[in-house]
This record gives structure tokens, C-alpha cells and sequence, in this order.
């Protein structure tokens, strides 16, 4: 697992966005894997704005949906199909052509997620997934507990992550679904590179547990460190906690040109 430790969210969008590029250059018709939450905004806009001055063309990107809620009705401004409209869709020029994502308000939640695990294998796989991470370590909504080795299904959140979340949604917990589709994270594995986003100082216990804790359910993050090809970007808040920390920066300092992210 590659550490770079990023002075802060902008930086960290920045350097993400560029490897989003390279992986475009070479392949086009990209699937890319996006979260929502507020970590990942700073590559989306780092990549509109990149397309904007003319250093990427996104026309042929498709995307892929991590998670989403179960209950919400179709169209709910805080469904994640709906906020993955406006802060990924909308912004980099895509249509409803390239997104894959489950069908949550199917009758059948088990068989959409079945549905989707066809799908995304069908379009070939993500190529680069991004992720943020909960303060409980959790991916996507997998949650502590989680198999390592799950596929997309439905997952009930924990009274803390709903208490997190309550942000979207008034500021009142109950009104937080309780039950949610994520992408497994045996599905998440699957993906040619991962990327683990963590900002700010709330994320710290999280991604030292992630990063250099055992690999263990009770922190579903800790997973990526069976990935052949995962990178964590980190602002100085969320690595303060991270004994390697020196370590990390002394590698990505002496990293050749050639060795991308
Ligand atoms: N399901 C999402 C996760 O995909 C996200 O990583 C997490 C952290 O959100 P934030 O980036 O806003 O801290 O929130 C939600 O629970």
C-alpha cells in the first residue's frame, strides 16, 4: 500500500485527479468507481476543472456507484444516485449513459444487487475505485463485521455512521435510513486500483487502523491492505496518527518519475 501524505484536500484532489488523467490517456473509456461524502469532492472538481482547460477529455468516462440508501424514494435529493448527479455527473459533462448503479428501489433489493454485480462485471471491471473512509473504518457502507470477502448487498448502518450522516439530512439521525446496498468489499478488491481518501482529524484512529492495524472485519479498511495496487491520500490531520508516517513521506519523496500513483 502506497501512503502520500498531502498538506491538505486540495492537494490530495489534485494528485488524484492526475492519476484519473493518466488512466484516461491510455484508456478512455475509463470505469471509475465513485463515493460520495464530502472527502472525494476536491478530485471532481480538480477533473471538471482539468477537462474545463482542455487537459483531459471525459467524454467517454463511465462511472460506477460504491453505495446508496434503501428507502429513499427515487429522485430524493440525498439518495446517492441523485448526489452522485450533481457533484460527479453534472459537473464532468457526463449523461445518464455512463452510470451504473443498483436499483434500490427495486421490489427485489437482493436480486438488484446481484443485478449489479453482473453489470459491473459485464463493463469490464473499475479500473480505478475511489473511496473515502468511515470514522468507523468502514468502505462503501460495509460496516465493522463486514466479510472481507463480501459482494454488493444490503447492510444495516450502525447507529454511528446514521449519527454522521444526519448532516445530510437535517441534522436528525432517524431520519437516516437504516439499510443501505454497498459494493462488497470483495467486490471492491476487484478493482484495478483502489484509492482511499482520508481528511481531517476525525478520520486519524480510522486510517492508522486501515493503514498499520491487523487485518481485521472490525476495520473493513484495514481490507485494502490485501490489494496488489491500493494508495492512500491522507491531509496531515488524518496521518497524525500514523507511526510510519515518516517513512511514507521519505518514499513518495524519492518516488522515480516514471512510478505514478
Ligand atoms: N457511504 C459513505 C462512504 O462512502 C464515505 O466514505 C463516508 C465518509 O464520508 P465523508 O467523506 O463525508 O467523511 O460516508 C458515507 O458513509
Amino acid at each position: 500500500m502506497e501512503v502520500v501524505i498531502v498538506p491538505d484536500a486540495e492537494a490530495g484532489g489534485r494528485l488524484v485527479a492526475e492519476a484519473v488523467v493518466r488512466l484516461l490517456g491510455h484508456r478512455p473509456d475509463a470505469l471509475l468507481g465513485v463515493a460520495t461524502g464530502s472527502t472525494p469532492l476536491p478530485v471532481y472538481q480538480a477533473l471538471a476543472a482539468t477537462a474545463a482547460a482542455g487537459g483531459a477529455d471525459l467524454s467517454r468516462v463511465r462511472v460506477a456507484q460504491l453505495d446508496e440508501y434503501v428507502g429513499l424514494p427515487a429522485g430524493h435529493p440525498e439518495s446517492y444516485r441523485s448526489v452522485l448527479e450533481r457533484e460527479v455527473l453534472a459537473p464532468l459533462g457526463l449523461g445518464p449513459e455512463a452510470f451504473l448503479g443498483p436499483d434500490s428501489t427495486a421490489p427485489d433489493v437482493a436480486a438488484a444487487c446481484r443485478e449489479y454485480e453482473r453489470a459491473l462485471a459485464a463493463a469490464g471491471g473499475v479500473d480505478l475505485q475511489l473511496l473515502g473512509i468511515g470514522s468507523d473504518g468502514h468502505i462503501g457502507f460495509n460496516e465493522p463485521g463486514s466479510s472481507l470477502a463480501s459482494r454488493t448487498r444490503i447492510k444495516t448502518l450502525t447507529e454511528r455512521t446514521r449519527g454522521d450522516n444526519a448532516r445530510y439530512f437535517g441534522g436528525d439521525p432517524g431520519r437516516v435510513p437504516r439499510h443501505v446496498i454497498t459494493q462488497g468489499i470483495g467486490t471492491i478488491l476487484e478493482a484495478r486500483h483502489v484509492v482511499l481518501l482520508a481528511t481531517g482529524p476525525n478520520k486519524a484512529d480510522a486510517l492508522a487502523a486501515a493503514v498499520e492495524g491487523p487485518l481485521a472485519a472490525r476495520c473493513p479498511a484495514s481490507a485494502l491492505q490485501l490489494h496488489p495496487h491500493a494508495t492512500v491520500v491522507a491531509d496531515e490531520a488524518a496521518a497524525s496518527k500514523l507511526t510510519l508516517a515518516g517513512y511514507y513521506r521519505h518514499v513518495f519523496a524519492g518516488k522515480p518519475d516514471w512510478q505514478h500513483l
